[in-house]
């Protein structure tokens, strides 16, 4: 991968004050991949709001860029859970050979009721989900997909996540499925729920630091989670 692997540093846990990187966090090269669609952009062709957030903060002496990830999906499926509990993510990462320089940090915001249509031109990043309990959302989400193929106008990175990971007994679609589909879309593909993913004390955010499951996030906070998506 040209530029080498990508070096990921997070802040502190809010609530419990664990550091992000008491462990080297598990190298991912999905990760990368998605970092760097991202980062390629031209983020000056995107949203008005965007530009303006990313102005203010270089004004201040630093420049953070703000990616609007939107959550796409069937009705009642948890994307505004899954929002919430993600409210304000937050992915830094530094300048691969600095890593005092803070020019290449980003805070990813997750956005649950941005249309179809605006996601198209005004998104960074589209979660495609579908509820693991509800096979008609499944099949919804590959409809989506393919409107998306259609309509998107940046090539954004597409993330396929199935959730209610916590209904194992009510499961519809297979694990196996989703990633049958992830494969034939092409992007990567999770199981997450947003239920679980409240928890937060200092042994849930070092457990998630130093291992490699198949969740969407590192490091949790009441209202913040640090995004870092780790899997095998
Ligand atoms: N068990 C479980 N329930 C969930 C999870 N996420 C959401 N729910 C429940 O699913 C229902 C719908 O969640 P929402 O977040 O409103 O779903 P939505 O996709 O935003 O719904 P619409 O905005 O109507 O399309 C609510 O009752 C949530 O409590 C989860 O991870 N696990």
């Amino acid at each position: 991968m040209p530029g080498g692997p990508v070096i990921y540093r997070t802040p502190k846990c809010l609530v419990c004050g664990a550091a992000a990187n008491q462990a080297a966090p598990i190298p991912n090269l999905e990760l990368d991949n998605f970092l760097r669609n991202i980062k390629s952009f031209r983020w000056n062709g995107l949203d008005q709001t965007i530009s303006t957030t990313k102005r203010r903060w270089e004004d201040e002496g630093f420049s953070i860029h703000e990616c609007k990830i939107a959550v796409i999906g069937a009705k009642g499926v948890g994307k505004t859970c899954f929002a919430r509990v993600q409210y304000s993510n937050e992915i830094m990462f530094p300048d691969m050979l600095n890593e005092m320089d803070d020019s290449d940090s980003y805070v990813i915001d997750i956005v649950d009721n941005m249309e179809m249509k605006k996601s198209f031109s005004a998104a960074h990043g589209i979660i495609i989900m579908y509820s693991i309990a509800d096979r008609q959302s499944f099949y919804e989400a590959a409809e989506v997909y393919k409107q998306l193929e259609q309509g998107r106008e940046h090539n954004q990175p597409i993330v396929l996540v199935g959730s209610k990971k916590d209904k194992n007994r009510r499961r519809q679609v297979t694990p196996f499925e989703g990633q049958q589909l992830a494969r034939t879309l092409g992007c990567p593909f999770f199981e997450v729920s947003s239920k679980k993913q409240r928890l937060c004390t200092r042994d849930i955010c070092r457990t998630r630091f130093t291992h490699s499951t198949t969740t969407i996030f590192i490091q949790i906070s009441c209202a913040r989670i640090v995004t870092l998506i780790n899997f095998n």
